[in-house]
Formats: C-alpha cells, structure tokens, sequence
C-alpha cells in the first residue's frame, strides 16, 4: 500500500562507500537526511579486497579526509597492515594503502552513521524514484511506502539488474550472497535515465590453515603506520603480515584448457569489465608472454581463516577454480570457503551529470559511487562526498563545489568521467592527472583544509591545528634559507661520504636541502639551532624545497590551464547557433554543456579550432551584451 512514510531534506539511496559520505555530509552539513539501504548489515561493505588506498586511491582518500570525509578515519581504526607504496619513486607516486579487518571497517562506519545527528538509517529496497516538475521528490520502497525529500543521491553501486556468474552458473543477485535491486532500473528509464551495462569480478576467498605459507615471501607492514586522516595522531597496532606467490606455466594450461567455458570469452556476459582490474583468465590470454603472475595472499581480518587471492579474480567454474589454485606454489591443498564470481549490473552512463554530480535533465537528483561508471570503494566515496555537499548547496541556493584538475585528485575523477565518459569502470590512477606533483598525497591537507572548513565540514579546532603545520612549514624554509653552513673540515668529510661536490664558500642550509642526497635529518650536526618540529612539518619542507623548480614549472602550467578554465560558458548558450563549429563538436558541446572554455577543450571531438571559433563568438555575445546595456 502507498502511504507517506517520511519526509526529508536529502535522501540518500545505498550505504556503500558512497552513499555513507553523501549521507554524513548532508547530515554533517545541518539536512534532515535519510540514508535507505537493502541491508543494514552490509553498510560499507568492501565485496572485493578489504584494503583501502593503493596507487592514485590512496590520494583520493587523503583528499576526502582533508575535505571532511570519513574514509580515512574509518580506516585508521580498522586496519590490520599499512604500506606506503612506491618509496623507491618521486613523492608524487608515494601512495597509503592499508588492509582492513572486513567486518570491523563496516561496524565503525555503521556506528559513525548512528551516531550522527540529523541521519536516519532504514533498511529498504527503492524500487521508484519520484520527479515532479522536471525534480527529484522523493522514492518509493518496495513495501510501497513513499519518502519525500528535497533532494534524492542514488549511491546504488553494483546492484542494480547484477547478475552472478560463475563460469556456466549464473543467477540474478547482488555481490556477496547479497539480494541485487531489480525494480530501479525501470524508473530511471522511464526518467530518461541512459543506462549501461558493466561488470566486475572478484578472487576466491580460501581457508588459512589450507595454504603453506612457507613456500611463500612474507609482506609485512611498514614499521611506521603513517595515518591515511590528517586527524589521526598515531597508529599502533599489532600488524598481520600478507604473502606473495606466482602463478606459473601450469596454471596458466589449466587457465587456457577451460577458456572455452569462462563467460568472459564465450559471450556469456555482455557487460564490460575494469581494464585494470584483470581477470586471470585475461592476464593469461592479454600478457601471454608473462610466464608468471603476483599473487598476494591477504588476511580478510583479525579474527577469521578466511584470507583474500588478490590478483586470480576469475569466473570460470567452480571445479576449475579449484584446479587452477592448487598448481600455485603454497596452494597445492588449497580449500576454498567463498567461490570467486563476476558480476554485471546497470550503471548511468555519467556524460548526462553536471560536474556537481547532478543529473542534467532532472534537477535535485545527484548520482555518485560505481552507478557512475566507476570502480573502486575510494572512487566511490569521493564521489560520494561532493555529491552530499553539492546537494546541501542545491538547497540552500549556493554555488556547487567543483574541484578542477589542479586542486584534487577528485577533480580529475569527476571532470574525466562528465566530460568523456567511460566505457568500462573507470579506476583512478596517478596517470590520469596531469598536475601529479602538486596534488600529492603528503599534501592533501594544504589544498583542501580550507575548502572544507568554508563548506563546514570542518571544525574550528581541526583548521587551527591546520593552520598551526601551515605556518611551521613557511617558517621554517624562511629559516633555512638563513642558515649558513661553515665549509669546515667536518662538511668537507660529510661531503666526501656523499659523493657531492663541495665549495670553500660556504653554503645556505636551504642550498644543502635541494641536493637530493642530502636529507634534512642528516644535516642536524650542521644546524645546531634548529628547532624540534612534527615529522609532517619536516616532510613538507624536504619536498617543497627539493622540487620546487618542478613545482614552479607545474604551477606556470597550471596559471595557462585555469585561463581557460576561468572563461565560464553561459548554461543555455545555443551551439546551433554558432556558425563555423564542425557538426561532431556542435553535437558533443550541446550533449556535454561544458562549464568552461577549459571543459570544453576535454570533450573528445571538440578541436583546437572549434574552441577558437567557441572563444570568437563568446567575445562578439559579451561585447553584443555591453552595448545593449
Ligand atoms: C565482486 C566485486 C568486486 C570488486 N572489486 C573491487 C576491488 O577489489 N577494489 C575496489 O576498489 N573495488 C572493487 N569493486 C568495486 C567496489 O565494490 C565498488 O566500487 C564500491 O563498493 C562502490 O561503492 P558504491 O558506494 O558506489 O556502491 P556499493 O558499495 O555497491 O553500495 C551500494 C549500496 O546501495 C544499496 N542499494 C543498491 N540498490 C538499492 C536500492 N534499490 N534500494 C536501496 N538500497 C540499494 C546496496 O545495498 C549497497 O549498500 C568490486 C565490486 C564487486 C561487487
Ligand atoms: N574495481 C573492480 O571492479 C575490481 C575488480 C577486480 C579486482 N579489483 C581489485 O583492485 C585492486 C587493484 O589491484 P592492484 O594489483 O593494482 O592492487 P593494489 O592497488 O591493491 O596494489 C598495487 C601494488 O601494491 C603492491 N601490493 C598490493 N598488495 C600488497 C600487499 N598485500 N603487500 C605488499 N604489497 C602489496 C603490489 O606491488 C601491487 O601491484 C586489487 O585489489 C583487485 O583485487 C577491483
């Protein structure tokens, strides 16, 4: 029966990765909201591997945290090992990634969200959503009971339609055991909502005391946890250790003796799946060169046997499965407790979202999280966090928080997927960005505190601390620019030992500090004043100083890019009209409606000379517009 179950500000629709940051920051932000799930034993569920971060994710992490999201935090508390990954590179690459205890990262979200102020939880499934007037209104559940709302997020990720495959077994169903969500698919068609199809996969889960640990390296933890929230002060934990193994030639015979029956290459599944996120079928089949693979053995949590086969993601049948673990060294009596399976399900395509994350043709409605096209729990709450204060503006009439490429991380993810596209789960990566060594991971904090305590997400206590590290870090490179190192016997040696070549003039300490093998810590004994600063205080000095010639040249390249990006585009400008444009970029412009000059020179099929002609007639239209004042 139809009744009115509730009204509110913000609904939000999936307590994923997303969905928790849209409904915390509607809620953070003062909105009466509701976060509806199918099941609230599966908030923040992790389906895949239960680790947070990892290249280019982990910076996705650091820039939620710094805007006030909750990832990080999450994290800090449920992790079980922490890595800085990629040392031996430039601190652009540097990236956290952390295992966590699966259950224990879902309990403290869920917690996080009960606790919070003006956040209803409810477990339902929406199987409607409601548009009055060209705007979003509210949703239907399946018991029939109506909520209305101002503002509706659809944070549905992998459920909608999801089919499970494994290899000629397939049923309808949601990752994990769980139900998959039929009916929304149908409305938001109705809507006019394009749809596509994608799909993912997931490894087998096996049984610890099955596999020889022995017979493979051990990964342990870095033995300083460096905190993924700027928040956090210090981390110590008793670290489980991962396990590293190959697969070799004889999995991949017994891989490529039963491609024949792996849906991924008998057609079985339509939908298209992570390029970087391969099954192993495909790393078997795309690097048939590779006369092995990595596999990561990780635990799933503290208190289980059940451990993670990072890297043999797969849907091949069951007793394949099987066969193909036990050839890898360690696993010869290998039991599996959870089968490894694909998954296809409906997502939007995101060309038809606003760089807000608001659906073009209905107002009020935001999207965010895999339904997006993406892939990823980090992608998803990044997303998920600017959705959730984008709607908080929508009601409140402000302008909308749209990060560019040389601000976040987050702004490369959205501006990519609105502006191109994607056609398989997109997957941030630090390749993506263009500006890498300005938006590094270590630094987060000092591109974005500011924004989120404007937004209000965070708090008067957090900024000044912020603004504390902010002045220790300007403080103390004046300092060392002031500092002069003697050239005494003793730095004439130091020098020696370092292979660097010394002057009898002396030198400035800041001089010292751009050598690269010279490091802050070392250079102590020649520094006698010094005073006793924070480790992320030092951290930012070393790579400030060290890289400032490139951090200048990325900055000049990012002046050129914000003239453009500065150049905004009138919303109802009528490409029809504009005569010299080639048919393809008056087609994409009018699909896409570009915010900028900028955005407009990213859509594929929009020339050079197509922004020149853009750039002329926005010029004749203002000018037309300053006579007729
Ligand atoms: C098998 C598998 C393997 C994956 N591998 C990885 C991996 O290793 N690493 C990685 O980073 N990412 C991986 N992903 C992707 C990752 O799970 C997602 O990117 C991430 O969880 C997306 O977050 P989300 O918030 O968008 O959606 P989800 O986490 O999927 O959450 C969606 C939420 O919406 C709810 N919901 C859906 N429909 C409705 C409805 N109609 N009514 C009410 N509630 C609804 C669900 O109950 C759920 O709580 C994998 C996903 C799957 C399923
Ligand atoms: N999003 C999806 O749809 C989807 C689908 C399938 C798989 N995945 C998952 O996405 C993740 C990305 O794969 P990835 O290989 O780039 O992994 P990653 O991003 O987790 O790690 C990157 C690199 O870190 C190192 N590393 C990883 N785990 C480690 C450990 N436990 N100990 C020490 N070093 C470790 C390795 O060098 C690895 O290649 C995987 O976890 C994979 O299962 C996602």
């Amino acid at each position: 029966m139809t009744y009115i179950a509730g009204e509110y500000d913000i609904i939000v629709v999936g307590a994923g990765h997303a969905g928790c940051e849209s409904a915390l920051a509607g809620a953070r932000l003062g909105k009466k909201t509701l976060l509806v799930t199918m099941n609230l034993d599966s908030i923040a569920l992790m389906p895949c591997n239960p680790n947070i971060g990892g290249t280019g994710k982990g910076h996705l992490v650091r820039e939620l945290d710094a805007l006030g999201g909750e990832m990080g935090k999450n994290i800090d508390k449920s992790m079980i090992q922490c890595k800085m990954l990629n040392t031996a590179k430039g601190p652009a690459v540097h990236s956290l990634r952390a295992q966590a205890d699966k259950l224990q990262y879902q309990k403290e979200m869920k917690q996080t969200l009960e606790k919070q102020e003006n956040l209803h939880l409810k477990q339902y499934e929406v199987t409607e959503l409601l548009v009055e007037n060209g705007k979003a209104t509210g949703v239907v559940v399946k018991t029939g009971a109506v909520f209305q709302a101002k503002a509706v997020i659809l944070a549905t990720g992998t459920y909608l339609k999801a089919r499970i495959v494994i290899g000629d077994t397939s049923y309808d169903g949601g990752p994990n055991g769980l139900f998959g969500a039929n009916e929304l698919s149908g409305s938001l068609r109705e809507l006019g909502v394009r749809l596509l199809r994608f799909k993912t996969g997931t490894p087998a889960r096996v049984d610890k005391r099955s596999v020889d640990f022995s017979k493979m390296t051990i990964q342990e933890g870095d033995p300083q946890i460096v905190p993924f929230s700027f928040e956090t002060e210090k981390i110590d934990i008793d670290q489980l250790p991962c396990y590293l193994t190959y697969t070799n030639e004889k999995t991949h015979q017994v891989i490529r003796d039963n491609l024949h029956r792996s849906p991924l290459f008998s057609g079985d599944i339509e939908g298209v799946g992570p390029r970087y996120c391969p099954s192993i079928e495909d790393k078997v089949v795309r690097f048939s060169d590779k006369p092995k693979h990595q596999i990561f053995i990780e635990p799933e949590g503290r208190d289980t046997y059940e451990m993670y086969v990072q890297g043999m993601s797969s849907s091949l049948p069951e007793e394949v499965q099987l066969k193909m673990l036990r050839t890898v060294e360690g696993m010869e009596n290998v039991e599996i407790m959870r089968l490894a399976y694909a998954i296809e399900y409906d997502n939007i395509d995101p060309v038809q979202l606003k760089p807000s994350l608001e659906f073009k043709s209905v107002d009020h409605l935001f999207f965010a999280g895999q339904i997006n096209g993406t892939s990823g729990y980090e992608e998803a709450a990044a997303q998920g966090l600017i959705a959730g204060i984008n709607a908080v503006k929508k009601l409140e009439g402000t302008v909308p928080l749209i990060l560019d490429r040389s601000q976040a991380y987050i702004g490369v993810l959205i501006d990519d997927i609105v502006t191109k596209g994607t056609l398989e789960p997109y997957r941030m990566m630090t390749s993506r960005a263009e500006y890498r060594l300005i938006l590094r991971q270590d630094n987060a904090d000092l591109r974005l505190t500011k924004i989120g305590y404007d937004i209000g997400l965070i708090g008067e206590e957090r900024y000044q601390k912020f603004q504390i590290k902010e002045r220790a870090v300007q403080d103390e490179i004046e300092r060392v620019k002031k500092v002069m190192v003697k050239p005494t016997k003793e730095l004439e040696a130091f020098f020696a030992g370092k292979n660097s070549t010394f002057s009898k003039k002396g030198f400035t300490l800041y001089e010292l500090l751009k050598r690269p093998e010279m490091g802050y810590f070392e250079l102590e004994k020649f520094d006698p004043d010094r005073p006793k600063l924070p480790i992320n205080v030092i951290e930012q000095v070393e790579i400030q100083i060290k890289y400032e010639g490139y951090i200048k040249k990325q900055w000049s390249q990012v002046e050129q890019f914000k003239k453009l990006e500065r150049r905004k585009i009138p919303e109802n400008l009528d490409y029809e009209k504009i005569s010299g444009l080639r048919t393809e970029a008056r087609q994409k412009l009018s699909k896409i409606r570009p915010i900028s000059v900028g955005h407009a020179s990213r859509i594929s099929g929009v020339s050079p000379a197509d922004i020149s002609v853009l750039l002329v007639h926005m010029e004749n239209f203002r000018r037309r517009e300053k006579t007729d004042e």
